[in-house]
């Protein structure tokens, strides 16, 4: 038997897909270890996946797409369960990464009831609940005695969290809090689970204490009967309707009427109201955003997962669709052979890479923070919140654009559901205005941005933090790519952060010159937004080019070095190419310049052809997990897709009800007036 270094090869696939694997260079089980951060998870990972495998319970019964809303929901429920009582036979305990694969795979990405508890509702009472709060209902929540949410969007207000409508008042003779929603705008509205699967939420509410406006702070609130699972006396909630996708999750809505909840039920780590209703303020006064900083830190990976999920699919379809010639006196070709289809999918496989790589980075800043912000240190969460910001908005964008051109990639047979295309791509494209619509969270990296710029216009560069020091620095006068003997990835780095700091000191100059000019701080704000968050936008894909280089840096293994550095050259030319507009405009980079670039571009598409399939195979997505037809790792695609076909609810009968009741009546009456 040969050993391959793909191990995804098996006897009996699609010889296509097979031709692909062989050529693969490297051990696609190390690159899985370079995705997943360390040998042992992708291990694990494997591991997971084999045992899901040989449990048909856990298995979906009939394709999602098949199914109407109300039976997912069963489904997921059902699997849910199963996953509970065996959790400790398939993972790790409280092995998160561990939980996620196992999610991923048995429930998939369009929700399941317990969603939220885990994405918010368990980090929300970790950061903010004391230690008496906590070990009274964190230790119920993680063992799923209760389900809880995060409810803070309303229907009105979503961004703006000053202005939202729902109050806790303190009523000092009683020692509680009053929740209330004063207007239809003031409901609960978007959080998940919220509709039909939860009994518990922590609201985010304005608090008033003897008249006075503390502003938004974080409840523990029962909202159904724990055993009866009706809704309390003075809660109004149900389902807010279908959504474009993630439709297993049951996003509701809440209104309370002057429903009262003890002093004690509100999250108190950090925060305090004492019975005669002083407040004691907290070390920081965005600490109780903790929840939305937990996802935004993880969501990261989350969209580049997704994002893989739709280029395994195109990269592995292309590598069977064969169609068309590209030398007219030879067969019709696989349609990866084609330039242009390189160039649809190959750049966002290195995005995708970069993407998961900018992710553990994230992540382990965010450890780091919530261990300092436990023990009072709250240095670091303006860093954190910064480049949570600007990530979140840059990478979920590109995922959504991504999934999109890997849709578009698989030509028709995209459009169906049986490629499940358009269910990851409305999950993913959710990214975009869940955690902070994505201009919003822009601008807030933007302020950062401002404040930097001020600092090196006042001669202040020693103060700039690790993430923006290279604001202070001077450039060179033109950029040196193409003119060094060995134009390397510094000479990129060195024009991304030429361009960033362009960028940002132009926009910060527009906004500080037109309050110069006589413009209020907020009108001056609005006026500059634009070019602010071109900054913003400039500013972050330059921290993933650089976190994708530290990466390459570490890698020990000659072969995934090599395949990972073409795939860092490719990157960084389709980038530049892509903000070529940026480099041009003062000249930094000239258009022979450019011109090498896009020629280093498509050679380093033309290297990596060989290794397309090894580097989505990497990612070691199971069927189970993509749920696509194309997607198959066996490549056979033909006869599956006419199963799936077949399998259709409309094809149980030759003869629908629809055709008995309204086109057989339609054609006879029209046969009939033509006699
Ligand atoms: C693989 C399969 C995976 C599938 C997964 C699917 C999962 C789907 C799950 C979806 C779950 C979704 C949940 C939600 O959406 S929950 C609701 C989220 N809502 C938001 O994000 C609202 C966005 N708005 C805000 O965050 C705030 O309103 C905003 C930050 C925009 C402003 O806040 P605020 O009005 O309070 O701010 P101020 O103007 O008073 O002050 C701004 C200053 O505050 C600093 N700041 C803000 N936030 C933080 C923070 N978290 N940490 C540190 N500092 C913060 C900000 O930097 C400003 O500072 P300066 O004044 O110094 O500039
Ligand atoms: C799939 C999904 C799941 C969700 N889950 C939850 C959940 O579990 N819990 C929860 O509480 N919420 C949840 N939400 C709600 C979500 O967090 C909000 O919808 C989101 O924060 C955006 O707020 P909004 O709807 O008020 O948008 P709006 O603020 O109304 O945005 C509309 C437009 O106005 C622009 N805009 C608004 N303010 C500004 C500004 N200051 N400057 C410039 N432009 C601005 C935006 O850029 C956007 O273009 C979920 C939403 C979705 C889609």
């Amino acid at each position: 038997m040969v050993h391959h270094q793909n191990k995804a090869i098996r006897e009996g696939d699609n010889p296509d897909l097979t031709a692909e694997r062989v050529t693969g260079t490297f051990d696609t089980h190390s690159m899985a270890a370079q995705i997943y951060n360390s040998e042992a998870h992708a291990r694990r990972r494997r591991e997971i996946t084999e045992i899901i495998a040989k449990r048909p319970e856990l298995h979906d019964t009939k394709p999602f797409p098949f199914m109407t809303r109300e039976e997912k929901i069963l489904e997921s429920s059902r699997k849910l369960t199963l996953i509970t009582k065996h959790m400790n036979e398939i993972i790790e305990p409280n092995n998160s990464n561990e939980m996620f694969h196992l999610n991923n795979e048995v429930l998939g990405i369009e929700g399941h009831p317990m969603a939220l508890h885990g994405i918010m509702f368990i980090p929300a009472l970790t950061a903010q609940a004391s230690e008496e709060q906590q070990k009274k209902w964190l230790t119920r929540a993680i063992n799923r005695e209760i389900v809880g949410t995060y409810a803070q969007t309303e229907l009105g207000h979503g961004t703006n969290l000053q202005n939202l409508e729902t109050t806790a008042t303190y009523d000092v003779a009683t020692q509680e809090f009053v929740l209330h929603t004063p207007t239809i705008t003031g409901l609960k509205w978007w959080p998940g689970n919220l509709g039909k699967s939860s009994n518990y939420a922590v609201v985010v509410a304005l608090m008033f204490i003897k008249g006075k406006n503390y502003g938004p702070h974080t409840f523990m609130v029962p909202l159904r009967d724990e055993k009866t699972h009706q809704p309390l006396k003075g809660i109004t909630i149900g389902d807010i309707g279908p959504k474009i996708a993630y439709n297993v999750t049951d996003n509701g809505f809440l209104g309370f009427d002057h429903y009262r909840i003890p002093r004690t039920n509100l999250l108190m780590r950090h925060t305090r109201v004492e019975p005669d209703g002083t407040y004691v303020k907290p070390p920081h006064a965005k600490i109780n955003y903790s929840a939305m900083v937990h996802v935004r830190s993880h969501m990261i990976t989350g969209q580049a997962i997704m994002l893989s999920y739709a280029l395994t699919i195109a990269t592995r379809y292309s590598s069977v669709r064969r169609q068309g010639q590209i030398d007219t006196t030879q067969p019709e070709v696989k349609v990866l052979e084609y330039q242009t289809q390189q160039h649809r999918l190959f750049p966002y496989i290195a995005r995708a890479y970069a993407f998961v790589f900018a992710g553990a980075e994230t992540v382990k800043l965010y450890e780091r923070v919530l261990e300092e912000v436990a023990t009072g240190n709250v240095s670091l969460m303006a860093d954190l919140h910064a480049l949570t910001s600007g990530l979140k908005s840059v990478v979920s964008h590109y995922t959504a654009q991504g999934i999109e051109q890997a849709r578009m990639a698989c030509g028709g047979h995209g459009y169906s559901q049986a490629s499940y295309m358009s269910e990851i791509f409305g999950v993913a494209v959710g990214g975009c205005t869940y955690e902070g619509e994505n201009m919003v969270m822009l601008l807030q990296l933007a302020r950062y941005l401002v404040k930097s710029a001020s600092l090196v216009k006042t001669g202040q560069s020693s103060k700039l933090g690790p993430l923006v020091a290279y604001l202070g620095a001077k450039s060179d006068s033109t950029s040196l790519i193409d003119r060094t003997p060995t134009t390397g990835f510094a000479e990129y780095v060195k024009t991304f952060q030429h361009i960033a700091r362009r960028q940002t000191l132009k926009a910060a100059d527009k906004f500080f010159g037109l309050m110069e000019k006589g413009e209020k701080r907020p009108i001056a704000w609005n006026k500059s937004s634009v070019e602010l968050n071109r900054a913003s936008r400039l500013h972050t894909r330059l921290y993933i080019v650089e976190a994708f280089v530290r990466r390459v840096e570490e890698v020990a293994d000659p072969r995934l070095k090599e395949v990972l550095t073409d795939l860092l050259h490719l990157h960084v030319n389709y980038e530049l190419l892509d903000m070529s507009t940026y480099a041009l405009e003062d000249g930094f980079v000239s258009s022979s310049q450019l011109d090498y670039v896009r020629d280093q571009l498509y050679f380093y598409l033309a290297k990596i052809r060989p290794n397309a399939v090894s580097l989505v195979d990497s990612w070691e997505f199971s069927d189970q997990e993509l749920r696509s037809v194309l997607g198959r790792r066996d490549g056979h695609v033909y006869e599956n897709l006419f199963a799936w076909a077949k399998a259709s609810p409309l094809n149980k009968t030759d003869v629908l009800p629809s055709v008995d009741k309204y086109l057989k009546p339609l054609m006879e009456s029209a046969r009939a007036s033509k006699l």
